[in-house]
């Protein structure tokens, strides 16, 4: 098994080069394990950081263990977006722009941005008042709980991974992750695209290509994209990957919709299984939300994004098709 494993992440360094649905059953359900140590392997994590591979795979898998049997939000979507960042970090217009650090940072915020999703959404837990909302006052509600189950995990026995940290890295690292998985909140969305178009438009290149990010505030909002984009990025995949995920997230938010319809609450869009277009909504999504933000991304890293906006216009034509 580890050799069929081994193969299929042969792709990770590709856009869509990989099927988490495969590696999830070839991976004994370890699909974030298995393409969170890949990769930091790759990227010489291990002995850049002197990380303990044992500690860093206790770490993951009690990561891995925390994501929920939802069928959207659970470890296969943290996966995802942490391969899809994996390869938006290695486009060369962001050749050596960023730090290990920061590296670093960014794959740990996207394996945990997710984490305990209970598959109900920001919105219904408002609503509701529920425990979670009254913890985090309405405020990013489940994004801060992703983060707060995130790192007090790393706190747990044998999981203190970054426990020959500085306490000056420690900190970077801690708060890039907590911007970057806060800015996963669908509320902050078009705020961080208007920051990212003000960007683009002021956007300092080097003669050999790469972008120029002087200050933190640009580091960490192109960083915060990133992620967002991956985040976001279902619809960017090859046509039979983008089917599966529209499938089960579709499952999630009709459950979401069970779940209202029960309570005699409201049923929130795109949740009534009684009365939902799945391929408008699609369409109206990518129109809305992932093109604007998808291009705009692409204009950041001219011409190296091109493939993404391509594979996100066929898909988009396939929906519009069906409508
Ligand atoms: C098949 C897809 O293309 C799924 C991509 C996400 O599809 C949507 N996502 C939406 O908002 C969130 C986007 C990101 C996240 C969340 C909600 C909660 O956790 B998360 O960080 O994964 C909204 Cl409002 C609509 C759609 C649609 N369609
Ligand atoms: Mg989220
Ligand atoms: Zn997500």
């Amino acid at each position: 098994n580890e050799d069929a494993l081994a193969k299929e992440l042969e792709g990770i360094d590709m856009w869509g080069g990989i099927d988490l649905f495969k590696i999830a059953d070839i991976s004994n359900n370890r699909p974030l394990t298995s393409v969170m140590y890949t990769i930091c392997k790759k990227r010489d994590m291990f002995v850049k950081f002197k990380l303990s591979p044992v500690k860093f795979l206790t770490y993951m898998m009690t990561l891995e263990d925390h994501y929920r049997e939802v069928p959207y939000h659970n470890s296969l979507h943290a996966a995802d977006v942490v391969q899809s960042v994996h390869v938006l970090l290695s486009s060369a217009a962001l050749d050596s722009v960023f730090t290990d650090l920061e590296i670093l940072s960014a794959l740990i915020a996207s394996a945990m941005h997710d984490v305990d999703h209970p598959g109900l959404s920001n919105q219904y837990h408002c609503s509701n008042s529920t425990e979670l909302a009254i913890m985090y006052n309405d405020a990013s509600v489940l994004e801060n709980h992703h983060l707060a189950v995130g790192f007090k995990l790393m706190q747990q026995n044998h999981c203190d991974m970054f426990e020959h940290f500085t306490q000056k890295q420690w900190q970077s690292l801690r708060k890039m992750s907590i911007d970057m998985v806060l800015a996963t909140d669908m509320s902050k969305h078009m705020q961080l695209l208007a920051n990212l178009k003000t960007m683009v438009e002021t956007k300092k290149v080097a003669a050999s290509g790469v972008l120029m990010l002087d200050n933190y505030t640009d580091r960490i909002q192109v960083l915060q994209n990133m992620v967002h984009c991956a985040d976001l990025s279902n619809s960017a995949k090859p046509i039979e990957l983008y089917k599966k995920w529209v499938s089960v997230i579709i499952d999630e938010y009709w459950m979401q919709g069970d779940v209202e319809r029960q309570a005699g609450l409201e049923i929130s869009p795109m949740c009534d299984r009684h009365n939902t277009s799945i391929e408008r909504s699609q369409v109206m999504f990518i129109d809305f939300v992932v093109h604007p933000l998808l291009e705009t991304w692409a204009d950041l890293v001219n011409p190296y994004a091109q493939e993404i906006i391509n594979e996100l216009s066929d898909n988009r034509e396939y929906y519009a098709s069906l409508i």
